[in-house]
């Protein structure tokens, strides 16, 4: 089914209520699982009418731990939040777990989710979801971050972000997430890959996982180094300088063992560690405050995207604009100009 078709699909099956954000915002602060569901489909969708049920429901957020975890394909990001699932289960926290695929339009975030899922129906304190690109990878991150908010919203007390593969879109991705673990896996030139996407400067906690294999020790001794490095280039650049630099963190190296949950006790308390960090630190309250700024640049710009489309609709359309420059008729700058220049008449009134 295409985009168009599942957006349709969505918005006819919306019910009177979930056409109601108000209605809509009360089922999800009461726990109802299926509008939870529903309205991270809208997201994904870009249906027409979530906003309304954002706006209301980010005032409902901030309560929870948001956790990403990524790290290359095969080190063992699915294994090991699963083992997170269940330690924070037994901690009596609830767990809204997004499993996110910006590779590939379907099939990786599914089955991704699904090896979750399987094992823990029935049980209300966890929330498994899958969000693939669909086609629409600069907005996967944006919609990703809006469905943490829906899962911060509806109670979860940690909300996991698990990536699929390591790269730039990822990063992205994990920015929602206010604690970030990146995990590699023994002696796999791992690293090297992650460094050169960027994956390992968003590091808060480093992971190596599969900590049984022979090497492990030799990647901690490769992390621990590159580590040092890192924060002599910090300091000397001026970068924790200033107030901040008493207060740096130093992000920890743990390893694990997902396939028996070795390790999985140390790694909560490393996470746990980071978010007291942020919280005593004021970071936190930094890093949500450009979130905020991300946010309204971002609807911002939708926004504007729309109001010139309408506009240019209004004037007949870019086909007609670029029939009169192909006449001799007009430019594309002056063309450009014609279509700006009614909204900027409007600011002007004002
Ligand atoms: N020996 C060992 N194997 C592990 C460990 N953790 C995971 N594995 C195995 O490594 C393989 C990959 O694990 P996944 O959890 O699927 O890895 P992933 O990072 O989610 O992989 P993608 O879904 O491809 O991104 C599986 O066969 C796991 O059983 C571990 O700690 N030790």
């Amino acid at each position: 089914m295409s985009d168009r078709g599942m957006a349709d699909e969505e918005a006819e099956g919306m019910t009177d209520e979930e056409a109601d954000p108000s209605a809509v915002v009360d089922a999800l602060l009461a726990g109802d699982e299926r509008t939870l569901a529903r309205v991270i489909s809208r997201i994904e969708n870009r249906a027409e009418g979530v906003r309304p049920v954002l706006a209301r429901l980010s005032r409902h957020a901030g309560e929870a731990a948001v956790i990403g975890i990524t790290g290359a394909p095969g080190a063992g990001k699915s294994t090991l939040v699963d083992g997170l699932v269940d330690a924070y289960r037994d901690r009596d926290l609830t767990v809204g777990v997004l499993a996110i695929d910006p590779s590939s339009p379907y099939s990786g975030g599914a089955v991704l989710g699904d090896r979750i899922r399987m094992h823990r129906d029935g049980d209300a304190g966890v929330f498994v979801r899958s969000m693939s690109a669909r086609g629409r990878l600069g907005g996967l991150s944006r919609a990703a971050a809006e469905a943490v908010t829906v899962l911060d919203a509806a109670g979860f007390d940690v909300v996991l972000i698990e990536t699929v593969g390591a790269g730039q879109n990822e990063v992205d991705v994990v920015r929602a997430a206010d604690t970030v673990a990146v995990l590699v896996q023994p002696e796999s030139g791992d690293d090297v890959q992650l460094l050169k996407a960027g994956v390992l400067e968003i590091a808060d906690v480093f992971v190596v996982n599969k900590a049984d294999l022979e090497g492990a020790g030799r990647t901690v001794a490769r992390l621990e180094e590159m580590r040092r490095v890192r924060k002599r280039a910090g300091s000397s650049s001026g970068i924790d300088s200033g107030d901040r630099h008493d207060d740096a963190w130093t992000p920890p190296i743990v390893e694990t063992v997902a396939t028996t949950g070795t390790g999985v006790a140390d790694l909560i308390d490393a996470l746990d560690s980071h978010r007291e960090h942020l919280l005593a630190t004021d970071d936190l309250a930094t890093t949500t405050r450009s979130r905020h700024a991300a946010t309204i640049r971002a609807l911002l710009r939708a926004d504007l995207e729309a109001l010139l489309e309408t506009t240019l609709e209004r004037q007949g359309g870019i086909d007609d604009l670029v029939r009169r420059v192909e006449a001799g008729e007009t430019d594309p700058y002056a063309a450009v100009e014609s279509v700006v220049a009614p909204i900027e008449d409007c600011l002007d009134d004002r």
